[in-house]
């Protein structure tokens, strides 16, 4: 099956400008090389600790983000290197929730203001009857478009900001941690209608989170980062049962309710990574590393399909030791 959305090699440089008194920034590599291919209905969960390039790697999918390399495929066509316009047109069926949803509204448009002026923007006809549907599919009542940000919950924010992504009619939906800040109930709500919507829209996620337990609930695969590398990508299942890169098993113990540990045995990551503006040679997880040798800190390891996991290791855990 050809993939709905797949990126290919694809890196991405920040930054890098000359500073005002003279001395130049060195560019931060904030997505290198990253590979991932996503079915058409799948939720594949992005994962990895603050900074690895998860929001990087959604912003160039989006084209709010040039790529230095790579490509990105839609339904098998190549939408890098394409004229603004008509990579628009293509990328038209990629949407962006932000995981700040109140903060992307207006405050002093009305609900149903805002919903309008998205479709506005798209050139999408029939506004009040699309925007009374969208809002009845996220669970809110018809009066809610009469009402302000201010006036709403953070899950009735949330609910507002996937109404204004289906009103546009997205295939693919990119959602930036989309329970951050929420409690437990709220958030279980909320996963339970991006469960439903997915089903009855069709839809495809792209699900960057920090917060292991909701991936695992969630997602039918993981890709971890580190570093803006993609370290391990596998089926979720998989991943918590048998992680194969030492960066995946370290994530995994810092968080010991996920092994079914008690709090006292979790083990935070050991060091702080590198600076992404001064990545050093080789794998760049290797000073953090147990197992690392001479051979990690020479040659940064590839991605390849080992045991039904893809990990980018020298020395990854057997199946049975993880
Ligand atoms: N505009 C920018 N200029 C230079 N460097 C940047 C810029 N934006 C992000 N970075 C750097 O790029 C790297 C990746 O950042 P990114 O925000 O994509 O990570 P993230 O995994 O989404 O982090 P978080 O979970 O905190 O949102 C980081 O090292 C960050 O400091």
């Amino acid at each position: 099956m050809t993939p709905i959305l797949e990126v290919q090699d694809l890196s991405v440089s920040l930054g890098g400008r000359r500073r005002w008194l003279g001395r130049s920034i060195p560019p931060v590599q904030a997505v290198r090389g990253v590979s991932l291919a996503v079915a058409p209905g799948e939720v594949l969960g992005i994962v990895g600790e603050s900074g690895c390039g998860k929001t990087t790697l959604g912003r160039t999918i989006l084209g709010l983000q040039r790529e230095s390399g790579g490509e990105i495929l839609l339904d098998g066509k190549r939408v890098s290197g394409l004229a603004p316009q008509a990579a628009r047109r293509v990328r038209n069926s990629i949407h962006y929730v932000h995981q700040d949803a109140g903060a992307a509204l207006d405050p002093w448009w009305s609900i149903g203001r805002t919903l309008e002026e998205a479709l506005a923007i798209q050139g999408i006809g029939d506004r009040p009857a699309r925007v009374a549907e969208v809002l009845a599919a996220v669970g809110l009542d018809a009066g809610a478009a009469r009402r302000y940000p201010h006036e709403l919950s953070g899950g009735q924010l949330r609910r507002v900001a996937l109404a204004r992504i289906l009103a546009l009619r997205p295939r693919v939906v990119i959602l930036d941690e989309p329970t951050s800040g929420l409690d437990m109930s709220v958030q279980a709500m909320v996963l339970t209608l991006l469960r439903d919507l997915r089903v009855r829209y069709g839809l495809t996620y792209l699900f960057i989170s920090h917060d292991l337990s909701v991936v695992r609930r969630f997602c039918d695969r993981v890709a971890i980062m580190y570093l803006g590398r993609v370290v391990e990508l596998a089926p979720t299942a998989e991943v918590f049962a048998a992680p194969r890169h030492p960066y995946t098993r370290s994530l995994l113990e810092a968080a010991p309710r996920l092994t079914g540990r008690r709090a006292a045995e979790a083990a935070p990551l050991a060091g702080e990574p590198p600076s992404a503006a001064r990545l050093p040679p080789g794998c760049a997880f290797a000073p953090r590393c147990a197992r690392s040798s001479a051979a990690c800190r020479a040659e940064d390891p590839a991605l390849a399909l080992r045991d039904g996991a893809e990990v980018a290791c020298h020395h990854p855990l057997e199946r049975a030791m993880a």
